[in-house]
């Protein structure tokens, strides 16, 4: 049986860096930038005034003068007016181009103004530049400011739309069917009877794959072969990246999907992973087509193989070709200390929902939440990371390190 690390490898082979497209600024939250967004100009492009109040001249200040008379005065979006000459100041905005000639901005907080002069009431600090924001101190005109592989979030976005990107290239979102199989389970609107059980796995696939970035399409599949049969079919041929099951790849008698998939034409690359939660993990490819990821149906076997191994692949096929860091951007794991003891005999790797906390020297501190078993999401609620402990040895102590799953 292949290690999860093993297995990992063979899912990331199949990842793909997916096609570009251009897409209008609005709509480009949360996509990957496919092309590189440079400064087109100064930023700041000229020397804003920071604060509300006079410019003058440093040297006539330092000089001893006081008092100045105002000349006019400097709104933000005016073309820029000089400073007649160094005795006068020019009353300026905040976002205003500084006036030539004048080199320091003195706040209004710090004046007395009457009758067209103003009076400084502090006083000169040691240099000149006080209260201006100068021209390129931020990037100089042609820096790269965001690179291939950046995902656009809110920041990325203004930084696009300063540099004048009305449109970019991005990736081109994964599209993902999410599938629940079953015929015990019904929609969360519906009243379940005795024997049956709302659907939730497939809600919390479509929550962590939307955060991975991708488009996500429900379907719901029931365990009559015949019906699997034309569903999967359909769904296999509806151009998904990626196809999700859950449920319906073990071993009982309506587990009918490995060998369904196998008869479809998706070419099995492994079942079954040396772990738990998630033994009977299936994964599979379609050539020129779908990859598929059979995950377990145990809700929490469900979640921690969608972020093991589906959340990865979505990662790995959304790192434009032209990104140099590649291989750093693809999500890893992060060391973490164990805050008590834990025995787990079988020769499993074992994945542990953990609360992750951070103690006074900085270290990450992880404390495993009570699981009932693979079936308890309950569990989960509160996890932010989850532990992954080799099959060797059966007794992980207290305060020994551990690489962590972020969730
Ligand atoms: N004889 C064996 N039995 C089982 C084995 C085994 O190795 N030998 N493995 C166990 C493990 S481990 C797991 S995990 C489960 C996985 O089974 P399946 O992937 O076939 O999943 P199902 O049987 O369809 O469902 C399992 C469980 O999860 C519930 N479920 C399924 N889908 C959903 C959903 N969308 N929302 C909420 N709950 C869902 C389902 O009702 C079942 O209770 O097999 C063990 N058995
Ligand atoms: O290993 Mo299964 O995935 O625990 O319930």
């Amino acid at each position: 049986m292949l290690s999860p690390a093993e297995a990992t490898v063979r899912v990331l082979a199949t990842a793909r860096p997916l096609p570009t497209e251009t897409v209008a600024l609005p709509h480009a939250a949360g996509r990957i930038l496919a092309e590189t967004l440079t400064a087109d100009r100064d930023f700041p492009p000229f020397n804003r005034v920071a604060m509300d109040g006079i410019a003058v001249s440093f040297a006539a200040w330092a000089g001893g003068q006081t008092e100045f008379d105002i000349a006019h005065t400097q709104y933000a979006g005016e073309p820029a007016r000089p400073l007649p000459s160094p005795q006068q100041a020019v009353e300026v905005m905040t976002g205003a181009v500084l006036p030539a000639g004048a080199d320091i901005v003195i706040r209004y907080e710090d004046l007395l103004l009457h009758d067209n002069r103003a009076r400084i009431q502090i006083p000169p600090p040691a240099a000149a530049g006080v209260n201006i924001h100068h021209q390129a101190a931020d990037r100089h005109a042609g820096d790269a400011l965001l690179r291939p592989g950046t995902r656009l979030g809110p920041a990325e976005l203004a930084v696009a739309a300063t540099v004048g990107a009305a449109e970019m290239a991005v990736l081109r979102a994964p599209v993902v069917a999410v599938v629940s199989t079953g015929d015990e389970l019904v929609g969360i609107g519906a009243t379940p009877l005795a024997h049956q059980i709302r659907r939730s796995n497939v809600y919390a696939l479509q929550a962590l794959f939307a955060q991975a970035g991708a488009d996500i399409s429900l379907f719901h599949l029931s365990d009559n072969v015949e019906e699997l049969r034309v569903g999967l079919t359909n769904i296999l041929a509806a151009g998904f990246d990626a196809v999700v099951l859950s449920g319906a790849v073990s071993k009982g008698r309506a587990d009918h999907l490995p060998g369904l998939l196998r008869e479809l034409h998706v070419e099995e690359i492994f079942h079954e992973v040396q772990q738990r939660p998630g033994k009977p993990l299936w994964f599979g490819a379609r050539a020129d087509g779908p990859v598929v990821f059979g995950l377990p149906g145990n809700p929490v076997s469900t979640f921690i193989t969608a972020c093991r191994y589906v959340r990865p692949w979505l990662r790995a096929v959304q790192q434009p070709a032209s990104a140099s860091e590649t291989a750093a951007s693809i999500e890893a794991p992060q060391p973490a200390v164990l805050t008590v003891d834990i025995t787990f005999k079988p020769q499993l790797t074992h994945f542990v929902p953990v609360r992750m906390t951070v103690d006074a020297e900085g270290r990450r501190l992880a404390t495993p939440l009570r699981v009932g078993g693979s079936g308890d999401m309950m569990g989960l609620v509160g996890a932010t990371a989850f532990l992954e402990l080799p099959p060797e040895p059966a007794v992980f102590a207290a305060r020994t390190v551990w690489p962590a799953w972020g969730l």
